[in-house]
């Protein structure tokens, strides 16, 4: 197993009032599989992501990645694991405006020790020959793939992607997710994708629900579908 959760507990307290954004999460995730994160607006998604992700860390519980306790890290060593284990790719891509599509990938590449060849990675994604062009030049799907380049330059063995095709018409939805697809083939990342979208969960190899912090689901995809199939 990849990635293990125990318990995993996480309050936010705001004044008096005291929110249990997960409560007792205990998960287990494979190397090299896709997973979808689904479940309503505030049930801890994005709260389980920032803590797998070495973004925060927990008010209980422990989290192992790669048979590591990424919960007891020190501050440095969690900033550390997350540039080098973590690709993260948000809804709406987080480009930095004023580089290039090419500067952005180095920008991302230039925080990891041994970084995949920037050509090589943006070719992968299809981006190359708009290599030149700013983010502000390009369409949404345009911009997520470049998104996707940055995280996949770090050569991560966990990639993180938060409403990847939320803010994407249907085509380019698709597009983005046959994307992730091939980069989880080629490159062995194992990728977890928090979703609105029910559909997304059918090229999954597991999929987790949410509620209220806690799992209320977990179920495995023995045969998951080709990302270019899934229809909603
Ligand atoms: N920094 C914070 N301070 C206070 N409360 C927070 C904070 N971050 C999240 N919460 C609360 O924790 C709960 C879980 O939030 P989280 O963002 O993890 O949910 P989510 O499932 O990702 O939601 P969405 O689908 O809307 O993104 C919510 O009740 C939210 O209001």
């Amino acid at each position: 197993m990849f990635i293990k959760t125990e318990d995993l507990t996480k309050v936010y307290k705001t004044g008096t009032a005291e929110v249990r954004a997960l409560d007792r999460v205990s998960l287990t995730f494979e190397k090299g599989k896709i997973y979808a994160v689904l479940g309503p607006s505030g049930s801890g998604k994005s709260t389980l992501f920032n803590l797998i992700g070495g973004i925060d860390r927990p008010d209980g519980g422990k989290i192992w990645v790669d048979g590591e306790e990424i919960s007891s890290y020190s501050p440095e060593k969690l900033t550390r694991y997350r540039r080098e284990k973590v690709g993260f790719v948000f809804q709406f891509y987080n480009l930095i405006n004023t580089l290039t599509v090419y500067e952005n990938v180095q920008a991302a590449a230039d925080l990891s020790a041994s970084p995949a060849d920037i050509k090589t990675v943006l070719e992968l994604v299809g981006m190359l020959e708009h290599k030149d062009k700013y983010p502000l030049e390009l369409s949404g799907g345009e911009a997520q793939r470049v998104a996707i380049a940055r995280a996949v330059v770090k050569k991560p063995p966990l990639i993180l992607c938060d409403e990847p095709t939320g803010a994407l018409d249907y085509q380019n939805a698709k597009k983005v997710l046959e994307l992730l697809e091939r980069v989880n083939k080629e490159t062995g990342a194992t990728v977890m994708i928090i979703t609105h979208n029910q559909a997304i969960a059918r090229m999954c190899h597991g999929v987790v629900t949410l509620r209220s912090g806690q799992v209320t689901g977990f179920s495995e995809n023995p045969a998951p579908i080709a990302a270019r199939e899934v229809e909603w």
